[in-house]
């Protein structure tokens, strides 16, 4: 589906007339809304990637796999500039979101998170009530009126809300471990934005709690564009648009591994017909 609108207010003290994708959307596939070229991620001396090229469609779910240790989590977190807050961490090459070079010195980093969020592998809520997890984010925005529908409408959206609305000044913490990670989906989404990035968001749950978070992936999937990075390729092949399959490859002059892209394509095709070996072999679970 053709869609060529920004929604979203510019990232601060980017001019709203640099978002967008210079060339314009590719109307089959939607809307750029991250352009990855030539993606160095160093940790110290340490390439951790390199040479990685993939772009990211709107209103899509893109899949990051590939055996440990390929850099996955690193390139995720490369999308909301969370490298940042590792002091090693030194990015190279380019990220673009809407066509604004995130690294950028004038783009504020918090506007991004705000704009990008994540969802990490252990649910991790604050020692605070359900209700004030999920305000706050608007809170720290200087949201002061109106909380109460955001969080109900941010409960909602995760699939959160009936079994926990008779309950919202208790502790998020005595949530189930399923039902944790929703109310973190919920903090994310309430602060509206964009993108979410799950990193490996079902590793730490039950089957029953994981498949909710797939079903919910898919509801919101029409209001949000997620890149979500999983170690369980069923779940690739279930809920991802496109997919993209790294590996490592060991240097020649030390014993270090860097991760590099080799495969980026629709999901349907990765997993039925991929043009690389590397892939077919991952894929059919002879290698990783
Ligand atoms: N904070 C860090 N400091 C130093 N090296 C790091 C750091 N984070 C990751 N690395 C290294 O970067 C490489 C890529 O790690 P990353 O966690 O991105 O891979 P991954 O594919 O997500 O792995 P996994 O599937 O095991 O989570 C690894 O060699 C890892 O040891």
């Amino acid at each position: 589906m053709a869609e060529t609108t920004v929604t979203n207010p510019p990232a601060v003290g980017i001019d709203v007339d640099t978002l967008g994708s210079p060339s314009g959307p590719a109307p089959e596939l939607g809307e750029v809304v991250f352009d990855v070229d030539d993606l160095d991620v160093y940790y110290g001396e340490f390439r951790a990637v390199r040479d990685v090229s993939f772009d990211v469609r709107k209103r899509q779910i893109t899949a990051l796999i590939g055996p440990s240790g390929c850099g996955k989590s690193t390139v995720l977190r490369t999308l909301n500039r969370m490298n940042d807050l590792i002091d090693i961490a030194r990015v190279e090459g380019s990220v673009r979101y809407h066509g604004v070079d995130l690294y950028d010195p004038k783009v504020n980093p918090v506007e991004v998170r705000r704009r990008i969020g994540m969802v990490f592998q252990k649910p991790n809520p604050f020692p605070k009530s359900i209700y004030d997890n999920v305000a706050y984010g608007p809170r720290i925005a200087g949201q002061k009126k109106g909380l109460d529908d955001v969080v109900e409408k941010a409960l909602r959206g995760a699939a959160l809300w009936d079994e926990v609305k008779d309950r919202l000044h208790t502790s998020g913490l005595g949530l189930s471990g399923g039902q944790q990670q929703r109310l973190c989906i919920a903090r994310a989404i309430a602060t509206d934005p964009e993108v979410l990035l799950m990193d490996e968001p079902c590793s730490a749950l039950d089957p029953i709690a994981t498949a909710r978070i797939e079903d919910l992936m898919q509801a919101i999937k029409d209001e949000y564009t997620i890149v979500i990075v999983t170690h369980n390729m069923q779940q690739a092949a279930r809920v991802s648009d496109m997919t993209a399959f790294f590996t490592t490859e060991v240097s020649d002059t030390s014993d270090t591994r860097t991760g590099l892209l080799v495969e980026y394509d629709q999901t349907e095709k990765i997993f039925s017909s991929p043009a690389d070996e590397r892939t077919e072999n991952y894929v059919t679970g002879r290698f990783g």
